[in-house]
């Protein structure tokens, strides 16, 4: 085997982030068939993952926290924004380079059961990446910019078994030229052997490529708590933990810098759950490695990572230091995420946040804060400042139940009968007028806006409706995309109109709100 490459690695600056994402956005374009809006799974998301730390992504199914970690390592391309490493903006890269930055990175997946092939032995499946970047690559830096002309100069050195790092050899002849050969480590006791010819350096291996996989294999397996034997089974041999154990030795095999670890032990029993946490942790100290650690379980998050993202609708509504994070929350939906965590003392008075309606469509999110229609601290139009909390929820649900119809899929038939003016299944206002304000009084000047809206709707004319709600009821958080505040000290951020300093803070309205109506359940 024999390899000519002649270009150093540049290394990531000591103190530099690892990863600067900005303004990054993946889309799904809509089905050709049906067209209508791309899925903005990631909707312009800007943070930096620094070296060496454990970045947890949190948030509701379907927030893009797959989509987010996928992009970061090309396996989904960016709709728009840059993935900064160093300053290669590696959604631009392609073909060749492409393939040979990937190797700096690797994605851990959520199944150990689905992610593995079953019918490769655990050797094959470990050595795959090995083999599809055709492991071990050498790279040879030459001392200094000497112009050499050696000719036919050749010089071995055996490695110690099992040494790593750099091997410097000394190439002599007409000009005597030093040359330092870093491969996939380790060596492991091979010869290594460099030849500078009319210009060109070649080094080389004294093992073949096969057997020097082979060993990489079964290191990895003992490296993730496997043993040697387990090279030619197959992974439906192995339980739940050991098939993660094999998934991340795989990912472990080209050492890889940054790692997304998508919801690596929710499949997992809680016993085994933590081995594995403990084994990703040795792995970090061990390899200097960087994670991006997606979850939905929040206290993993808060044991395991150092930053924390919490992600709503293809937005991070806050970022920062975990501990900090979780215990004074800056934006509402961190509030509502973090109080949906079970309470160790079940006799705790904690208020909790119960979100009315779901998340809107991806395809068709909120013109303003992303959060805004199912924010419990939303801040309302002048005029509705001092408006019955009961009564401002009622108007926001109203408006809510008119969004989510809008979403819901119409029959052929009940789109004719509407078009016929006829009544339809979704012409049933007057119901949900009852079901919501029934049992509130309501003053004059409100009842004569639901009545107007209502009246749009019994006219089969719903989106009159909606925008007539969103001009009366409808405030900055519903009309203008908030900007990123820093919150504290840590530089920690959230996405919130009411970190602007007209607007109390989302801490404090939280207080009143939730303590005076009595969204919060005891439940
Ligand atoms: N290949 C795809 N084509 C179209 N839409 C997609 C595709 N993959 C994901 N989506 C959509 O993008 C949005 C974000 O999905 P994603 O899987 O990234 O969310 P998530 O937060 O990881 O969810 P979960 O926690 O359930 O894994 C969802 O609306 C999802 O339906």
């Amino acid at each position: 085997m024999s390899k000519q490459i002649v270009e150093t690695t540049a290394d990531t600056e000591t103190g530099e982030p690892m990863i600067r994402v900005q303004n990054l956005k993946t889309y799904y374009e809509a089905d050709s068939l049906f067209g209508g809006n791309p899925v903005k799974a990631v909707d312009g998301v800007s943070f930096e993952i620094q070296k060496g730390e454990t970045l947890g992504l949190v948030g509701e199914s379907g927030c893009g926290k797959t989509t987010l970690g996928r992009t970061l390592v090309q396996l989904e391309e960016a709709t728009d924004g840059q993935v900064l490493f160093g300053d290669t903006d590696i959604t631009t890269l392609s073909g060749k380079r492409l393939k040979r930055w990937r190797r700096n990175t690797q994605m851990v997946f959520q199944d150990p059961e689905s992610s593995l092939n079953d019918r490769m032995t655990v050797g094959e499946i470990v050595r795959e990446p090995l083999d599809v970047h055709d492991w071990p690559n050498l790279t040879v830096a030459l001392d200094s910019e000497t112009d050499y002309d050696v000719d036919g100069d050749l010089v071995e050195r055996r490695a110690e078994p099992g040494e790593r790092g750099d091997l410097t050899l000394t190439v002599g002849g007409g000009d005597v030229v030093e040359a330092t050969v870093r491969a996939d480590l380790p060596f492991t006791g091979a010869d290594v052997t460099c030849r500078v010819n009319g210009g060109e350096i070649t080094v080389s291996v004294g093992k073949s490529p096969g057997r020097l996989r082979r060993e990489r294999v079964k290191e990895l397996l003992a490296t993730v708590g496997l043993q040697k034997e387990h090279y030619f089974r197959y992974p439906h041999q192995f339980s739940g933990g050991q098939r993660q154990r094999i998934g991340i030795a795989r990912a472990l095999a080209l050492e890889p810098e940054f790692v997304v670890l998508d919801e690596p032990v929710s499949a997992l029993d809680v016993s085994v759950q933590a081995k594995i946490l403990n084994l990703l942790e040795d792995l970090q100290d061990e390899f200097g490695l960087t994670y991006l650690f997606i979850a939905h379980d929040l206290s993993v998050v808060r044991h395991i990572c150092d930053r924390t993202a919490v992600m709503y609708l293809g937005n991070i509504m806050e970022i920062g230091p975990t501990e900090e994070l979780f215990t004074d929350p800056a934006n509402p939906y961190t509030h509502a995420l973090l109080s949906a965590i079970p309470e160790p003392d079940p006799t705790a008075n904690r208020d909790r946040i119960t979100l009315r309606g779901t998340p809107p469509s991806p395809r068709d999110p909120p013109q303003g804060c992303p959060f805004s229609t199912r924010c419990p601290v939303k801040i309302r139009p002048e005029q509705y400042r001092d408006l019955d909390d009961d009564v401002w929820e009622r108007i926001e649900v109203f408006r809510e139940v008119l969004r989510e119809r809008a979403r819901a899929d119409k029959s052929l038939s009940d789109r004719a009968k509407e078009l016929l003016g006829m009544h339809t299944r979704f012409s049933d206002i007057e119901e949900i007028r009852e079901e919501v304000f029934g049992d509130v009084e309501i003053p004059g000047t409100v009842a004569t806006h639901i009545d107007e809206a209502s009246s749009y709707v019994e006219n089969n004319d719903e989106e009159q409706a909606r925008q007539y709600l969103f001009e009366e009821f409808g405030s900055v958080c519903d009309k203008e995309g908030p900007d990123l505040h820093t919150v504290s000290d840590s530089d920690r951020t959230s996405l919130c109109h009411r970190h602007e300093t007209e607007h109390d803070e989302p801490a404090d309205e939280y207080e009143r709100v939730v303590g005076a109506t009595g969204t919060s359940g005891d439940d």
